[in-house]
């Protein structure tokens, strides 16, 4: 089988990661990071730890690499406590068979506080590698970690101290017999850290079993999870996996409004994302990749919509039992960035009516509605709303009203965009609970202009080429 080991997964991981997108040519800048005005940066949502716990030898490196290769869509990045062994001294090197590796203490723990608050907490940390044959934590070359979206810390004791504790989502307890611990680790140091039987023997003896039963297995009352049999227990590991993606998709907004949804990330969607995100991306790139973007949305908002049942039947004289589109149905777009979505709209849903609504925006609350035409029968069908960033809510609202009073029912409005400050959120959604909303990405706040951020700048005019100095100087030597 071709499959990444835990610790090469450990080495990439400190790069950002895409599954099948290429990003040739483009480097990764350092931006200057700007701060929200609002609070809203508290909804921002933090990486999923999750804790692995367990005896030596008991498959914990083995649980976690099961877990990364099942969440490959996800940026995983993998912790070992071994990399927060306190170096030894020239002493208790000469005396290594009397060092306890298994007592709590022989970790440096306030140095693992300190890095995983900061990785929680989504910044990047400098991690040591650890040298098992020659007993020493080489701190140069660190290993660079940036943050992820879910933080596997493994080690025998990660559950001993309270503060990690507290910053696990997860924590997993790897239960194995004793006996097949022991012949493992056995089989392990004398190949791999080519150590002779005895000596594993001794320090099992005189260190790592007192410590399984003094610090490792009181620890195990801790766990949320406890898998027997690790790495063999495939249905122990799917189930953790569902969870986790679950956690990962569900935006703690979609959990006050149950009529948002959040389109599931993948590393395609995150690509795409950084790519119309970035302020060097040219019109053409930019509007490639928002049109993909704004495809995806379309096809999930057309999901909401209500069908019916219906056979059919297949070439083989079979009957297929499906479903019926809705065939009430109209898009309506917030002039002008919303113009950008009517083609997606209209590669989906053949011959389309689209009306349009104009508001003219001044700062934070000065809409005013400028222009509209919508179709007549409007009330008579379900609305997609099109508009791909959702900032204070304002024009939202403005919009959302007028199609309201013009007969539509609230529940038959779906609103579909690319991304939205939580500000906006908030006032769409409280004020018209019944209308859904499906979004690709939520961002953390608005700026003292009322700008989305981080955000992707003026959607219409980077769509429609209106501040693209050089695309305007290549198409004038073409
Ligand atoms: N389910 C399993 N079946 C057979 N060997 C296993 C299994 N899980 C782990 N091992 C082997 O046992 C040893 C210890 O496993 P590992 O996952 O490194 O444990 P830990 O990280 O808890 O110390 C490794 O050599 C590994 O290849
Ligand atoms: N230089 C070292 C450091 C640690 N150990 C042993 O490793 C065990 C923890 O790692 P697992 O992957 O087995 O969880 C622990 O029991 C230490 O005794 C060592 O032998 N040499
Ligand atoms: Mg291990």
């Amino acid at each position: 089988m071709n499959t990444k080991s835990a610790e090469d997964l450990m080495e990439c991981s400190s790069e950002v990661h895409y599954s099948g997108f290429h990003m040739d040519g483009i480097e990764q800048r350092n931006v200057g990071t700007e701060q929200p005005t609002t609070s809203a940066i508290d909804e921002y949502k933090q990486p999923f730890l999750i804790g692995v716990a367990g005896g030596s030898a008991s498959g914990k490196t083995a649980v976690c690499d099961m877990i990364i290769q099942q969440l490959h869509d996800q940026r995983v990045v993998l912790v070992n406590q071994d990399s927060f062994y306190h170096n030894l001294t020239e002493e208790e090197l000469k005396r290594v068979q009397d060092y306890n590796f298994d007592h709590p203490e022989a970790f440096d723990t306030e140095r693992l506080v300190t890095v995983m608050d900061k990785l929680k907490n989504s910044q990047a940390v400098d991690i040591p590698k650890y040298d098992f044959k020659g007993y020493k934590n080489n701190v140069f070359p660190a290993r660079r970690v940036n943050p992820a979206d879910v933080i596997i810390l493994e080690g025998i004791l990660v559950f001993h101290d309270p503060r990690v504790r507290a910053l696990m989502n997860m924590k997993i307890f790897v239960d194995t017999d004793a006996d097949v611990r022991l012949s493992r680790r056995i089989k392990r140091d004398t190949a791999d850290n080519s150590r002779n039987i005895e000596a594993v023997l001794d320090q099992y003896s005189k260190f790592v079993k007192p410590a399984f039963d003094d610090f490792i297995l009181p620890s195990k009352k801790y766990a949320d999870i406890i898998i027997p049999r690790g790495g063999d227990n495939h249905v122990a590991i799917d189930l953790i996996v569902q969870h986790i993606r679950t956690k990962l998709g569900q935006h703690d907004l979609c959990k006050i409004y149950p009529n948002l949804y959040v389109i599931q990330s993948t590393f395609q969607i995150r690509g795409m994302h950084t790519l119309i995100r970035d302020s060097q991306t040219k019109k053409h790139d930019f509007v490639f990749y928002a049109d993909r973007l704004i495809r995806l949305v379309v096809e999930h908002g057309l999901g909401h919509l209500p069908f019916t049942e219906k056979q059919v039947i297949t070439p083989t004289g079979s009957v297929y039992s499906g479903v019926d589109f809705c065939k009430r149905l109209c898009g309506v777009s917030i002039i002008r960035s919303g113009e950008s979505m009517e083609n997606a709209l209209r590669a989906c849903c053949k011959g389309i009516k689209i009306g349009k609504i104009l508001i003219h925006r001044e700062g934070d609350n000065g809409q005013q509605l400028v222009y509209e035409k919508l179709p007549n029968d409007i009330s008579d069908r379900h609305v997609l709303l099109l508009d791909p960033i959702l900032g204070t809510g304002n024009s939202a609202v403005e919009a959302i009203s007028l199609i309201i009073r013009k007969g539509v029912p609230e529940s038959n409005i779906i609103f579909l965009n690319l991304i939205s400050a939580p500000q906006g959120l908030h006032m769409v959604c409280k004020r018209f609970p019944r209308i859904k909303i499906v979004t690709s990405e939520i961002d953390i706040g608005l700026n003292e202009d009322f700008r989305v951020i981080p955000g992707m700048g003026e959607f219409g005019d980077r769509y429609f080429g209106t501040d693209d100095d050089d695309e305007l100087v290549e198409s004038r030597s073409l």
